[in-house]
């Protein structure tokens, strides 16, 4: 079955040149089984048991494309780009009700979509060879507030095209989910996957009902429905859309402008947050895991907890000293105050090898100055 071995470091080719699978330390990820570890080989390659499997996005034809939802946001680009390494640039479209910049489309399939246009979405499922979505459209928490009517179209009826798409054209789905899909009465320090969920913003609400009907749509229908609890993301070139985690990004901006930054949240404000560059590859990783290696659907992930007086304190060790803080908490405390400081994401580790690398506030500080320096100079 596998013959020749192109570009020996990243991918694998059978002896008519389909695409198998490609390398990521040692271990083939591959299209079709059994899937193998370099490392461990003696003959020449080992089996190893958890790899990647894009047989559900890859037809015989080879054909199966990915559809990213909501693509212009936070995630969308980040994700596109490394899901592209994995399975090929045109196999994977972006897409977004927002106009993209030309560098955008220069890197990629991009059209545009309204995600409130079920017809739209199913032309581009049908015409596009989609074997599977990725559904970032979303009005994160605190813009949900503000705009309640909005965010119940966007994330109840958005969500339910894609699902209502998916189980019509058998395709795989990951939609993510938040922390934000919490409320006041669970347990805020290690927060299992299965705990209370009275969550009390329009964007909780609408991320639990994404759970629960992407679980009902997997076992009625046969939908491969995927979610990840996401914690909030810190990303240094892309901007956060709305959310109550926004202040983790801004405040590095804040302090590289003015070292100065007016926090929304109380000083002790501890929130569970991840680098985007491990939301990413983690993601990817998930997207694409051996649905038997999947023993739920929906999993917590997690990776830093910090407050925003230990975020700043680490600031004016790494950046500056004189960097200042001061707290005019608004309404996004009282929602900050109803989600987790950190949430136990063992299973996601024991099931499908959830790993992130930047676990430390320090850590953290470090590499988004290194980010947002290296943006400076270009
Ligand atoms: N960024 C974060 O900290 C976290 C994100 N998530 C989830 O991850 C997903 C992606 O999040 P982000 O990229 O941060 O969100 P974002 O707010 O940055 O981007 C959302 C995108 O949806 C697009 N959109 C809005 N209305 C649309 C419509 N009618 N049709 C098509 N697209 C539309 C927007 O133009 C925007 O580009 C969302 O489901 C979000 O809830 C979950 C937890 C944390
Ligand atoms: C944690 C999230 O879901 C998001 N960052 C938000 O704050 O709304």
């Amino acid at each position: 079955m596998i013959s020749i071995l192109k570009n020996s470091a990243k991918s694998l080719y059978s002896s008519n040149s389909k695409y198998l699978g490609s390398f990521k330390n040692n271990i083939l990820y591959s299209t079709q089984k059994p899937c193998f570890n370099l490392q461990s080989s003696t003959t020449p390659f080992a089996f190893q048991e958890r790899a990647y499997s894009t047989d559900y996005i890859f037809n015989d034809s080879g054909k199966k494309r990915v559809l990213i939802t909501g693509g212009l946001g936070q995630l969308g680009y980040g994700v596109a780009s490394e899901l592209r390494k994995e399975i090929g640039t045109n196999n994977v479209i972006l897409s977004d009700i927002k106009v993209p910049d030309s560098s955008v489309k220069e890197n990629g399939p991009f059209v545009h979509l309204d995600i409130l246009d079920p017809e739209a979405i199913e032309k581009i499922v049908v015409n596009e060879d989609i074997g599977a979505i990725i559904h970032f459209s979303a009005v994160l928490s605190a813009l949900g507030e503000q705009f309640p009517q909005k965010a119940l179209d966007i994330n109840i009826n958005g969500t339910q095209h894609v699902l209502d798409i998916s189980k019509k054209h058998q395709l795989r789905l990951l939609i993510p989910s938040s922390m934000g899909a919490f409320g006041p009465s669970t347990v805020r320090q290690n927060t299992p996957d299965l705990a209370i969920m009275r969550p009390k913003t329009v964007y909780g609400i609408a991320k639990v009902y994404a759970e629960l009907m992407g679980e009902y749509y997997n076992s009625k229908h046969g939908v491969d429905f995927r979610s990840l609890r996401y914690p909030g993301i810190i990303s240094a070139d892309s901007l956060p859309g709305g959310g109550t985690t926004d202040y983790a990004v801004d405040i590095f901006h804040s302090a590289v402008k003015s070292n100065k930054y007016n926090c929304y949240l109380k000083n002790d404000a501890g929130l569970a947050m991840m680098y985007i560059d491990d939301c990413v590859t983690e993601t990817v990783k998930f997207f694409l895991a051996d649905n038997n290696t999947l023993k739920q659907r929906v999993y917590n992930v997690d990776a830093i907890s910090f407050t925003p007086e230990e975020l700043a304190n680490e600031i004016k060790k790494q950046w500056s000293e004189k960097f200042e803080i001061t707290y005019a908490p608004d309404f996004r405390q009282n929602i900050a105050i109803t989600w987790p400081e950190y949430m136990n994401d063992s299973k996601a580790r024991e099931d499908w090898g959830y790993n992130p690398k930047i676990v430390s506030t320090k850590d953290l500080v470090s590499v988004m100055f290194q980010k947002i320096n290296k943006q400076k100079s270009l």
